[in-house]
């Protein structure tokens, strides 16, 4: 049904830059109706069509932008109806099709209907459907969205870039395909991925659409399946290494810069090594983050803060608290890079003594400093064997945690099932009252365990996390609370704010200060209950809340320089609320505005 406008009054507030009023077009006729960005379908009104050249080219009835909406979301409750029973796979992705059409047809709808359904359509857009959508790009292709640069593109960048039809370009979300989710090398086919986290900054940040550009990197693939499948649409050769790697992702980062110097560039879905070598690379030259390292990190650093409140204890028992990290990838190293951090800051000491309490464990188990060949970024979190006092190099997961009685276990592996029934059992032996398990790895099917897994197994006193959505669990008399941390809750605030702010980068301040926003979100009495994170329903606000505190920590840092008319001086005197306020009122909200022609 039809819902309440809940930010529409913003655009009127005192910072709002949004420009209401008519939006100029270059196109006449079918042009229209075929551009997904002007088009209105049976919306346009007569004097539009009279103006455009389109009268005639529709059924003569006019429906009003809510009768339509009406109309999209009775065919979606159908296709539920009539998919009832159909294996999950095919509902799912007919459920992802029915929106993409739209999204192909009527951007503005298309963005309505997701704003308003955001609870609902995240897990067909986002994860866990994109993942499914990725593994089957090829088959499901019907038109490009986005920018595709390949490794036989080498020289050609920069005339390139200028193919992409808009002037101005905020935000980047880049892949080279390498580790789609827990889903491994997907090639070009994880286009799919950009085009997902982009969806959600509109959704969640207002970022305006037509200011987005998802890009694949296609250097290759180690894919056997898809070098192999005829159908496969990406660049047939081995993943390009090394030097000839790099000279791409540097020859692409220029020529966004020299398009576009402002566009903040997001950093997705990159294996390991070179996550963090891009992200060492580029974080001094450019605009631009890596969301698995620093926006999982920042929402795991959220979730570990909460967990600690949802004990009743204070803040500052973080210290005291152990905590067994599962995955030492991107997303796992990142994590414990950034609780380290807050360790080491909230007593004040070294990073020594905060490591004593971070366990780390990949697929060769327990990493202490006896592991050959160990990774470098794995070094500051190994064990020194002399310290574990029964633990040895590649203790199995089930080891450390019956050793350990950690109060969370933390899984960011990519494998489904790893937290298997002993594992969860194990838990039951906690130091802590109210035991943490975060099975973060994504889609649902590579989540460590499952929500009714770790309630029924590890006990009904526990808290949940998991990256992708589960139903809470019925427990009799009381609900098994499941959260979704996922970076969702951060990425589109770090970038809003970024880009509102100005800041030529981005600093892990800015990051830090999304962290503790979103950690300081919920309530008490929430956090009790074992909600750690806010219903994806209130996105837009705690992005709006998110983007503040990035916006005050780019003005602490000096890296904030002002956007559009809001200069620095500006940004600078804003209280918390002035700032909350100015980001809430440069979201973009989809609505139709009259087309003018202009030759
Ligand atoms: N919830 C969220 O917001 C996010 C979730 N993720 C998820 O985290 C997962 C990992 O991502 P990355 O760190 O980038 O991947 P990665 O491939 O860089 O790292 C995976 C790590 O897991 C370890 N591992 C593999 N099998 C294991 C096993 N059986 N037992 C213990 N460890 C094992 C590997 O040794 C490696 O250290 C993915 O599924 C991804 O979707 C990543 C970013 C954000
Ligand atoms: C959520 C996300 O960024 C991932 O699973 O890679
Ligand atoms: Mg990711």
């Amino acid at each position: 049904m039809w819902k309440v406008v809940r930010f529409a009054a913003s655009r009127s507030r005192k910072f709002s830059t949004a420009i209401p009023g008519p939006c100029k077009v270059h196109k006449r006729g079918t042009d229209i109706l075929h551009d997904p960005w002007f088009n209105k379908d049976t919306g346009f009104p007569i004097t539009e069509r009279d103006r455009l050249g389109l009268r005639g080219l529709l059924p003569p009835r006019v429906i009003s932008f809510e009768h339509q909406y009406d109309r999209f979301m009775d065919s979606y409750r159908s296709l539920e109806k009539n998919t009832k029973g159909q294996a999950d796979k095919f509902v799912s992705l007919s459920k992802w099709r029915i929106l993409n059409r739209l999204h192909d047809r009527n951007e503005i709808l298309y963005y309505r209907v997701l704003i308003d359904n955001i609870k609902e359509f995240a897990p067909i857009i986002y994860t866990p459907t994109v993942g499914l959508v990725c593994e089957n790009y090829s088959g499901l292709f019907r038109r490009p969205r986005g920018m595709y640069f390949s490794a036989k593109d080498k020289g050609e960048m920069m005339s390139m870039i200028y193919n992409w039809p808009s002037d101005e370009v905020d935000m980047i979300v880049l892949t080279d395909g390498s580790r789609i989710l827990g889903l491994g090398d997907l090639g070009v086919q994880g286009i799919g991925i950009p085009i997902g986290k982009l969806d959600m900054y509109v959704a969640a940040a207002g970022i305006n659409p037509r200011r987005i550009l998802p890009v694949m990197l296609d250097v290759g693939t180690n894919n056997e399946k898809l070098l192999k499948d005829p159908l496969y649409l990406g660049v047939r050769q081995p993943r390009l290494e090394g030097e000839e790697y790099l000279s791409i992702v540097d020859e692409f980062m220029e020529a966004v810069h020299n398009r576009w110097p402002k566009a903040i560039v997001q950093f997705e879905d990159f294996q390991m090594k070179w996550a963090f070598e891009t992200l060492k690379r580029y974080r001094e030259r450019f605009c631009m983050f890596n969301d698995d390292i620093q926006g999982t990190a920042g929402v795991a650093l959220a979730g570990l803060l909460g967990t600690v409140r949802s004990q009743g204890r204070p803040l500052s028992d973080f210290l005291k608290q152990r905590i067994v990290v599962v995955g030492a990838g991107s997303a796992g190293l990142g994590v414990l890079k950034m609780a380290v951090q807050a360790v080491s800051r909230m007593s004040g000491g070294s990073g020594t003594v905060a490591n004593s309490q971070f366990f780390l464990i990949d697929k060769n188990g327990l990493v202490t400093t006896e592991r050959i060949n160990l990774d470098p970024a794995a070094v500051p979190f190994a064990k020194n064997p002399r310290d574990l006092e029964g633990l040895t190099e590649g203790a199995s997961i089930i080891e450390v945690v019956k050793k350990v009685k950690p109060h969370v276990l933390l899984g960011l592996s990519g494998v489904g099932g790893v937290f298997d029934k002993e594992v969860l059992k194990a838990m039951r032996e906690s130091a802590s009252t109210k035991p943490a398990i975060f099975a973060m790895s994504n889609p649902t099917v590579n989540a460590e365990c499952t929500a009714i897994e770790a309630f029924s197994h590890a006990g009904e006193n526990i808290v949940f996390a998991s990256g992708s959505p589960f139903d809470n669990v019925d427990l009799g008399n009381q609900v098994g609370h499941v959260n979704q941390a996922n970076n969702m809750y951060l990425f589109p605030g770090i970038g809003l704010g970024t880009l509102l702010s100005g800041a030529r980068h981005i600093t892990d301040e800015m990051v830090r200060a999304a962290a503790e926003c979103l950690a300081s979100y919920m309530t008490d009495e929430e956090v009790q209950k074992g909600i750690l994170y806010p219903s994806i329903d209130c996105i837009r606000n705690v992005t709006a809340e998110v983007g503040a505190a990035v916006i005050g920590a780019a003005v602490a840092e000096k890296q904030a320089e002002g956007h559009g008319d809001v200069g620095l001086r500006e940004l600078s005197n804003m209280s918390k609320e002035d700032t909350v306020e100015y980001v809430r009122g440069n979201m973009w909200y989809p609505e139709y505005s009259p087309l003018v022609h202009e030759k």
